[in-house]
């Protein structure tokens, strides 16, 4: 199975490790941004996977387009806009975009529904904490979070609070950001209610987890129909 690794930071290095250790696997070829331009004619490969900037996305949707390669999205920072071109990719290949390729952050996204269901009275805060070099925020891991506890859109995000902001207002949800040093993703949603607080945390050790989990995805992916899948359908369905 040919692999195409778009973004050579971070974790596409780790992707590429992966895919170079792997003997069903075969590196196509990789970018990064001071060579993305040779996307525009890079050889097709089985699959696409994509750990680089929201700024590639032309280049991505072209090389899709052109060659048909199923695409594993793990950017972030995209706005609603970007997202729903990287689904529409999923007319014509077979497309995942997950913002956490984490077995435990999806475990942990169906706890955070249940608690929120049987919670439904308690106050909703999430944290996240990422490395200093980290491009965007929240997370992307966060807004999965939110969309978990808060499916129906019933209550109001809230990114962070200073000055006279007044009392806690029942229906929102505050969304915090931290940074700092190397931390590779923690993710808490704290539940706080009268006199009790629950907290459901995930805390990643290693960004390998996230490169892993996508590998995985990208071997699921190849034998789908051309569509849109999202993390679950293809790993527990
Ligand atoms: N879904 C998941 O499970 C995970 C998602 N992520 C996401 O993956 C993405 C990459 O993370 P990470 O590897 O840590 O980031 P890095 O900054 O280490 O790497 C980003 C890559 O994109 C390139 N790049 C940066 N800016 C641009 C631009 N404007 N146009 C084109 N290419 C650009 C970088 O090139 P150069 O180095 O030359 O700047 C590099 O190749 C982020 O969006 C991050 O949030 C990360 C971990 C897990
Ligand atoms: O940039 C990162 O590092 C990570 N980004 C993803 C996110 O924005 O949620 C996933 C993980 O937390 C690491």
């Amino acid at each position: 199975m040919g692999v195409f690794v778009i973004g050579d930071g971070r974790m596409g290095t780790i992707i590429r490790e992966l895919v170079e250790a792997d003997s069903s696997l075969k590196l196509v070829g990789i970018v990064g941004a001071d060579t993305k331009e040779n996307l525009r004619d890079a050889a097709a490969a089985d699959v696409a996977i994509d750990f680089s900037h929201k700024d590639m996305l032309p280049l991505v949707e072209a090389y899709v387009a052109r060659t048909g390669a199923a695409l594993v999205s793990g950017v972030t920072g995209y706005s609603d806009e970007e997202l729903s071109r990287v689904k529409a990719l999923g007319r014509g290949a077979a497309v995942i975009h997950s913002a956490n390729y984490s077995l435990g952050v999806a475990v942990l996204r169906r706890l955070a529904t249940q608690a929120a269901e049987a919670l439904a009275e308690f106050d909703i805060e999430i944290t996240e904490t990422h490395h200093n070099q980290k491009a965007d925020a929240p997370s992307g891991t966060a807004k999965l979070l939110l969309d978990a506890v808060n499916p129906e859109g019933a209550y109001e995000p809230v990114y962070g609070r200073e000055g006279m902001c007044g009392k806690r207002d029942p229906r929102e949800i505050g969304v915090h950001a931290l940074r700092g040093g190397t931390v590779a993703g923690t993710h808490t949603v704290h539940f706080f209610g009268p006199d009790e607080e629950v907290e459901l945390t995930h805390r990643a050790t290693s960004r390998r987890i996230f490169a892993t989990g996508a590998v995985a995805a990208a071997k699921k992916l190849v034998a789908r129909e051309p569509g849109f899948y999202t993390f679950d359908e293809l790993m527990f369905a």
